[in-house]
């Protein structure tokens, strides 16, 4: 079922043998441009248009009533309340645990550099709802943003036909839960443009979304294509599009497991990656076996036999542990599990992975919704350079610069130096004037 990439006898450029989906976030910001322009030049109709087009439906406001908020978390499945708060506890636990206090430096006596850890004002939180629904990603959102001390949170999610053209109820009842009030039902590139430039949302043009300074959280192709657009027009975290699993297993994996956990992230979008590196023949061929046995039986069996027959999707066969490890670190995926032997000793050599979970009993899922860990996790090779969303995600780190007058008098000669030698007199004499005749 799943391709073969065989790299016996020698792995010598991984990266260009595994490919990722052949529709990239380059072509798609091509194809969402006009969509961006036209809803930060025209606002609410530009929306309306391509959420009817892609969503079906728009409500004729897009901020959610408070009213609907609490009715959604009124009607929430007792189960599906347990196991919410359950997942944001655990979140909470590691989130709050990882906030970074600020810090002093003494540079000299008399000179200190402090850096302060300031929360960004208003963050737009992106929770997706195309082919599934998320409630689990306003957790994975919101509870950084907390923790960080974020002021203003807003939530947009994808208005649903069968939700009267809000947000899915279970996306609605954990921002509840969270106590998230500022809710669009709006999704897409078209909720991304919303939130960047700021937005009427009414038909009338009288109630209008501010603009955030930043955009987080996950999406399908055309979401990340919107985040690669507007950033610098707002902070965007990294890109965190359609999912990817590599597993690095050896002869100790079991391949009921290893399929399990490929066809679980497959399950999200035709265009998910699911790839299993090893270097045991008989583990892919059982492998092989497990999906041809396990994928009809999924609910999304259509979905995922695209995905995992995809050419973004296979299995590398390598000829041992070392040559895997170097793939899964050119490949950079957004989840990586290690089911081998030693499995804590691989995962600490790993360099590039969105999150690792290492041995058989922390599968992918188990992060999805209650590790504690965030399930916000870079894709595309992003995690080479980017890290999943954190408390960190949400804070600025700002230099406070404390000089006392016999610190600075002390410097003042090299700084006079370096802003001659670029030309930049006007720098040495701010610091000179201040000592004028005085002997240097
Ligand atoms: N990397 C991560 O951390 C992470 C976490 C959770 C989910 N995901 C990924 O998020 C994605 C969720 O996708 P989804 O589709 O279920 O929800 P989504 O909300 O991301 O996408 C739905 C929106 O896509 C827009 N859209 C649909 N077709 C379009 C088209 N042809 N042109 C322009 N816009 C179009 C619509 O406006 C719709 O509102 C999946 O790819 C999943 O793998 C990633
Ligand atoms: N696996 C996704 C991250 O790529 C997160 C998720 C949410 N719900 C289920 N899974
Ligand atoms: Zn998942």
């Amino acid at each position: 079922m799943l391709k073969r990439i065989d790299l016996r006898g020698g792995v010598s450029d991984p990266r260009r043998l595994l490919p990722r989906a052949q529709l990239d976030v380059s072509v798609a910001v091509e194809r969402i441009r006009p969509l961006v322009e036209a809803v930060r030049d025209h606002g609410y109709p530009a929306i309306r248009e391509a959420s009817e087009r892609f969503d079906g439906v728009c409500p004729p406001v897009l901020r959610v009533p408070a009213e609907a908020i609490a009715a959604a978390e009124g009607v929430l499945d007792p189960d599906v309340r347990a196991a919410l708060l359950e997942s944001i506890a655990r979140a909470r636990r590691v989130h709050d645990d990882q906030r970074r206090t600020d810090h002093t430096t003494q540079v000299v006596p008399g000179g200190t550099v402090t850096e302060r850890w300031v929360p960004v004002d208003r963050v737009g939180l992106y929770v997706p709802g195309g082919l599934a629904m998320y409630p689990s990603t306003v957790v994975m959102n919101v509870v950084p943003a907390q923790a960080a001390g974020v002021r203003s949170l807003v939530v947009a999610s994808p208005p649903q036909q069968d939700n009267g053209g809000l947000p899915d109820a279970r996306v609605l009842a954990a921002c509840a839960l969270l106590g998230v009030d500022e809710v669009y039902a709006v999704g897409g590139a078209q909720a991304v443009a919303m939130l960047a430039y700021g937005s009427t949302v009414d038909a009338e043009g009288t109630r209008r979304c501010a603009p955030v300074d930043m955009i987080t959280g996950p999406g399908n192709i055309w979401v990340t294509a919107a985040k690669r657009l507007l950033r610098g027009v707002v902070g965007i975290d990294a890109e965190a599009g359609p999912t990817e699993i590599a597993v690095l297993a050896d002869d100790t994996a079991d391949p009921t497991h290893v399929a399990a956990d490929l066809i679980s992230q497959a399950e999200h979008d035709p265009l998910a990656a699911s790839v299993l590196v090893t270097p045991s023949v008989e583990l892919a061929d059982a492998v092989d076996r497990e999906l041809a046995r396990q994928v009809p039986a999924t609910k999304h069996a259509e979905r995922v036999g695209t995905a995992l027959g995809g050419e973004q999707s296979g299995v590398v066969l390598v000829d041992d542990l070392a040559d895997g490890l170097r793939v899964v670190d050119a490949y950079a995926a957004e989840h990586l599990e290690i089911q081998t032997r030693d499995a804590r000793d691989w995962a600490l050599r790993v360099r590039n992975a969105g999150a690792i979970f290492v041995g058989p009993w922390a599968p992918v899922s188990l992060g999805d919704y209650c590790a504690g860990s965030n399930h916000v996790l870079p894709t595309g090779g992003c995690a080479r350079h980017s890290s999943g969303l954190s408390v960190q995600s949400f804070l600025r780190g700002v230099h406070l610069v404390e000089y006392t007058r016999e610190a600075l008098r002390d410097v003042a000669p090299h700084v006079v130096t370096l802003a001659t030698v670029e030309d930049l007199p006007a720098h040495g004499q701010a610091v000179a004037v201040r000592f004028a005749g005085e002997a240097s």
